[in-house]
């Protein structure tokens, strides 16, 4: 409910993201005024495959922006603009005509594009792709998604090249649905989102027409790349036309690049790490397309309307929060994500086992498909406990192994770093994550920065926020969390760490992928 505090106008934040959409309505200061959410399912009809019912999404975020604003007691003309932030990657294909869904959306932790991009790698070369794209060929990427679905539905092909089928990541389902749908919905997406399909050329920030013929993705299907804070629309139809039909979609950004965003990370060598299904730290490289060799990608942070665009270095961690979600689902050992943090703290340590969850593989910095999880280093001693803490330690070493790599690839040291996501309500992994960064973790007051992001971006581009300047002011720390690891320790558990990794390469034979 608003009160004296939270006066209007506001801007509401649609977070279409991996396991639920949520909207959030902020006021000018930034700050919170309601919230709604609600959870999609997780569908893993094979093994290593994980699809989402784009349908089920475009029905939940209506839900939840209708929610949040009946939670806040407004009404449409106290929203100024809707801003998007979305899980990227996620792909879904749509007939244009009736606006159904071809197939079940892709996700982003979907391996099945693996021999795919091994083929890839074997006609096209790994290099062109780093090259141009800023990525390595992996199956976390949409561009492959859209051409297994090509190959896979029957008849698609045809359907794609005669002009039926539209392509879209979250972002542009959403808004081609919000502004429409097959009345005029906008078929657009922004730099951020594109720069995750593998078909985006990095250095002229549009598709790469090579590329995308390479992979055997028809341009046709694309939607058009636009800056990340822009008017690309209107709100009209659907549940949500009576609600608030005329209010301007005016931001769309991948969820971490969002997340940048909301931490404030305006300026060059700013580092954020967002705690949530999986793991993302982003730093903003400012006009630097920084080529990695640390096994990093090279990605857009953001671009506001005709600003420069402002580039990114990104390790991205496939399983963090979602080893928590499985000790609770399918191990039964908490029934809560919160209990991980008490069981944890009811041993002084690990024990001496160490859990790397390559569930999907690894992703940065290895970038291994036949990767798979291991649990090193068990004795008759360990507990449940040990484990809880090595669920734990697990997401802290799988940062540390990136800050690595942004500290080779950037050059810059790490001085802080600055956290968000459902994780981060973890006290005692805040304090392994100091240890072994050994430098300050700090969390802002507005821990949803994906969606205060997202609320930025949209205020900037219809005058609601002037600047980032203006944006900055309302950036305050919550909480700080600093090194107490002793260096030896620290240099110990770390070469035991990177031994258990050792042992999850190779798992998966080739021709078993
Ligand atoms: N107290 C906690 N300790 C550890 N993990 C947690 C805790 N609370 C939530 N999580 C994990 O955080 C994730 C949810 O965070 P969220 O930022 O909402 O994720 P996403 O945006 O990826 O859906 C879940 O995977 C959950 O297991
Ligand atoms: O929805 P999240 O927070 O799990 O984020 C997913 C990422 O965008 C995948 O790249």
């Amino acid at each position: 409910m608003t009160d004296a505090h939270t006066a209007g106008p506001f801007i509401a934040a649609i977070d279409q993201g991996t396991t639920s959409s949520r909207c959030i309505v902020f006021d000018k200061d930034g700050r919170i005024v309601s919230v709604d959410q609600k959870e999609h399912e997780q569908i893993f009809p094979k093994p290593g495959w994980v699809e989402h019912n784009a349908n089920e999404i475009w029905t939940n975020v209506q839900e939840v922006v209708a929610g949040a604003i009946q939670k806040a007691g407004i009404t449409s003309a106290d929203i100024k603009a809707i801003g998007i932030t979305n899980q990227r990657e996620t792909t879904v294909l749509w007939d244009k005509n009736t606006g159904e869904p071809v197939h079940n959306a892709i996700v982003w932790q979907d391996t099945r594009t693996d021999a795919l991009c091994k083929e890839l790698g074997r006609n096209v070369g790994q290099d062109r792709f780093r090259r141009e794209t800023g990525l390595p060929l992996a199956s976390y990427f949409a561009g492959p998604k859209a051409r297994w679905l090509l190959d896979n539905v029957d008849g698609l092909q045809e359907r794609a090249e005669a002009g039926d089928i539209l392509f879209g990541t979250m972002d542009t389902w959403v808004i081609w649905n919000l502004t429409g749908g097959v009345n005029g919905g906008k078929h657009v997406t922004d730099v951020t989102n594109a720069s995750r399909t593998l078909l985006m050329n990095l250095h002229t920030t549009q598709w790469d027409e090579k590329i995308a013929e390479s992979i055997g993705v028809p341009l046709q299907i694309l939607p058009e790349i636009r800056s990340s804070a822009e008017v690309y629309g209107e709100v009209s139809g659907g549940k949500l036309g009576d609600l608030l039909g005329g209010i301007p979609v005016a931001s769309a950004l991948g969820d971490q690049q969002a997340a940048l965003f909301g931490q404030c990370c305006f300026s060059e060598g700013e580092v954020k790490s967002t705690y949530g299904t999986g793991t993302f730290m982003v730093m903003n490289t400012g006009d630097k397309i920084i080529n990695s060799y640390a096994g990093l990608l090279t990605t857009v942070g953001y671009k506001i309307g005709d600003q420069p665009t402002v580039f990114a270095l990104e390790g991205s961690i496939a399983v963090t929060g979602s080893l928590v979600q499985w000790m609770r689902d399918q191990m039964g050992l908490i029934s809560t994500a919160a209990e991980i943090e008490t069981l944890a703290l009811s041993v002084e340590d690990n024990g001496g086992a160490y859990f790397v969850p390559a569930f999907s593989g690894l992703f940065a910095p290895h970038w291994r498909s036949d990767a798979r999880g291991v649990i090193a280093g068990l004795t008759r001693y360990v507990t449940k406990a040990h484990l809880a803490r090595a669920v734990l330690e697990a997401t802290a070493w799988q940062t540390r192994e990136i800050a690595d790599a942004m500290v080779k690839d950037s050059g810059d040291e790490l001085v802080a770093l600055k956290v968000d996501g459902g994780m981060t309500a973890n006290n005692l992994l805040m304090q392994q994550l100091a240890d072994v960064l050994d430098a300050p973790v700090v969390r802002p007051m507005v821990a949803e920065t994906t969606c205060l992001g997202a609320a930025y971006a949209a205020g900037l581009a219809v005058g609601f926020w002037s600047s980032t300047d203006e944006l900055r002011a309302n950036w305050r720390r919550a909480a700080e969390w600093t090194p107490r690891m002793d260096a030896e320790t620290r240099d110990r558990e770390y070469k035991n760490w990177l031994k258990a990794v050792d042992r999850t390469m190779g798992w998966i034979d080739d021709d078993e992928s």
